[in-house]
């Protein structure tokens, strides 16, 4: 689904990332984990043609990413849907808009009771009126999963999609992204949090990436 064949990743200083070899295989449940600065978002962002590897090539949906024209990038990426870091919202539109707007930006029709069952199942059902600015950490960050996925992607990415939230809300975002892998959904989850890794790895068959020394390493059994 997404292959890496020894690629590296350069900001322009020394390389960040280096001879990343690897394969998410398509219903794959994956972890990326490593010490701040990294690169764990700079390879989410490889994942997604957001970045082009300096060597070595990348591969999504059978497609080299240097390959692709403007808009075989844009048809990629509606099959991969992005849970940002610091998920941002248009504050003057309410949740429900905003949700549906990877649908309305590429012409298409949004289904009232498809969206209804998906602010329902992410439990933001009675906040569909709501403005961005009143809502918690923890429905800003369902929210941005609901709107990741409103396009079924074939993958999602998701970039410390925990990170300001407690314990019970982490647990939370956890199960609706355990319960999309299930239904199909191909998983890959950057975190800092290994508690959260653990408890996922009770539910799911879920392999750990670790980044170290530019590297990315299957983790052993340790965590
Ligand atoms: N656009 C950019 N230009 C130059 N350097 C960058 C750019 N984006 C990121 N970096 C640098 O690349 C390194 C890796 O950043 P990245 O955000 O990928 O790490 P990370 O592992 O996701 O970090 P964190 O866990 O803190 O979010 C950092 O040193 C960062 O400063």
């Amino acid at each position: 689904m997404i292959a890496f064949d020894n690629v590296a990743y350069s900001y322009g200083g020394g390389e960040l990332l280096s001879e990343i070899s690897l394969r998410l295989t398509p219903g794959s449940f994956h972890f990326l984990t490593g010490p701040s600065g990294s690169g764990k978002s700079t390879f989410l962002k490889l994942c997604y043609a957001e970045l082009l590897p300096t060597a070595g090539s990348v591969t999504i949906f059978d497609r080299e990413v240097r390959s692709l024209g403007r808009d075989e990038v844009a048809r990629m990426r509606r099959r991969v849907g992005v849970v940002h870091q610091d998920c941002q919202f248009l504050d003057h539109l309410p949740l429900a808009a905003n949700v549906t707007l990877p649908l309305a930006v590429t012409g298409r029709e949004t289904n009232a009771q498809d969206l209804a069952d998906l602010m329902a199942w992410v439990g933001l059902g009675q906040l569909a009126d709501a403005l961005p600015p009143a809502l918690s950490g923890g429905e800003r960050q369902r929210a941005a999963v609901a709107r990741a996925i409103i396009t079924s992607p074939d993958v999602l990415l998701a970039d410390e999609p925990t990170g300001n939230l407690d314990w019970e809300m982490s647990l939370r975002l956890l199960k609706l992204l355990v319960e999309l892998n299930r239904m199909g959904t191909t998983i890959l989850v950057a975190t800092h949090d290994l508690n959260l890794i653990r408890n996922a790895k009770q539910q799911v068959a879920a392999r750990v990436l670790r980044i170290s020394n530019r590297r990315i390493q299957l983790a052993g059994a340790d965590l």
